[in-house]
């Protein structure tokens, strides 16, 4: 799984449960439970939470990776052994709902997330990979729900994002009988964007980030945005709307306003064209 890509760990960045790693413009946001097949605990959200939170606001950054440590998984979704009668139990005995903040946040964050996933992308680690905006698997990936074996369901994004990609019918399949899919099961079904050896996995990831990485950020931005527009409601709006605010900051129009207003003095927008 080695790649030709010089890794570095920037100051600020490290983790007990998780890895962050940049280069190229790239951050490689890497959970590291291989001893739980790269479960998450609420710590573990919380790291990822503030990892993607970096990667966000760092300006040379322009596309994340979300991967799993180790060969066998990218992530097992959440950790059971330490899941309490109200939710999972953090070091201090405190019950978090745990992963819903950092499903959004990927979701919002103005950036492409790629998931590589390599081994298990099962449960709230399935829903992981499907909330990011693409997925490279390795031959020996392997996706499914295990909710309702284990006492557990997202109805959310996780229902509802899985029937808009796979189809209502197959998204029902995933949930109601947990079984497993292999990585060509997923690309048949549009769940990943390709499959590769899992010797090539990080090289071919890497080299979709680079791609992107040649095109307009503020297109792929919008973009983003966009396609998730129509799923997230007014959420959704708000989030494209804000990126037009943003863009609309950067006009001579909007700034008379601004500078109107500091100079005491009555804007004029008559020098500013009504385009058809
Ligand atoms: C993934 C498996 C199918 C792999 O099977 P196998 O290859 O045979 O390996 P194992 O021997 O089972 O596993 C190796 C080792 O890892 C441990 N492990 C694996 N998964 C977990 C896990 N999720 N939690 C804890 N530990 C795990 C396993 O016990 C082994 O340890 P040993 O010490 O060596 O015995 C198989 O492992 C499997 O089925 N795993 C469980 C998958 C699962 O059910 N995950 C939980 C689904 S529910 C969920 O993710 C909640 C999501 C959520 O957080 C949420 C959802 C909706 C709304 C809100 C929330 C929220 O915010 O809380």
């Amino acid at each position: 799984m080695g790649s030709s890509i010089d890794w570095q760990v920037p100051d600020g960045t490290r983790y007990n449960d998780i890895l962050y790693h940049q280069a190229e413009g790239i951050a490689k946001i890497t959970i590291n439970r291989p001893q739980v097949h790269n479960a998450f605990r609420p710590e573990t959200v919380m790291e990822l939470i503030q990892a993607f939170r970096h990667a966000h606001l760092d300006p040379n950054i322009g596309a994340i990776i979300l991967t799993g440590a180790g060969e066998r998984a990218f992530c097992s979704g959440g950790d059971q052994t330490i899941r309490g009668d109200g939710g999972y139990r953090d070091s201090s005995g405190v019950e978090h709902l745990n992963v819903l903040e950092l499903q959004r946040q990927i979701r919002t964050l103005p950036k492409p997330v790629v998931a590589m996933v390599a081994g298990y992308a099962i449960g709230g680690g399935h829903v992981l990979h499907l909330i990011c905006d693409l997925s490279i698997a390795a031959d020996n990936a392997r996706f499914g729900q295990t909710g309702p074996r284990v006492g557990s369901f997202d109805g959310g994004l996780g229902a509802g994002l899985l029937a808009r990609t796979v189809g209502m019918k197959k998204a029902k399949e995933i949930w109601f009988l947990c079984r497993q899919y292999d990585a060509q099961q997923a690309l048949q079904m549009g769940l990943v964007n390709t499959v590769v050896p899992l010797a090539e996995l990080e090289n071919e990831t890497v080299q979709w980030c680079r791609e992107m990485l040649q095109l307009s950020p503020t297109a792929l931005r919008m973009l983003k945005a966009s396609f998730n527009a129509e799923t997230d409601g007014l959420a959704g709006i708000q989030e494209l709307a804000g990126n037009a605010t943003g863009l609309f900051y950067l006009t001579a129009e909007a700034q008379e306003g601004r500078d109107a207003f500091v100079e005491k003095r009555p804007a004029d927008f008559n020098k500013f064209p009504r385009r058809p």
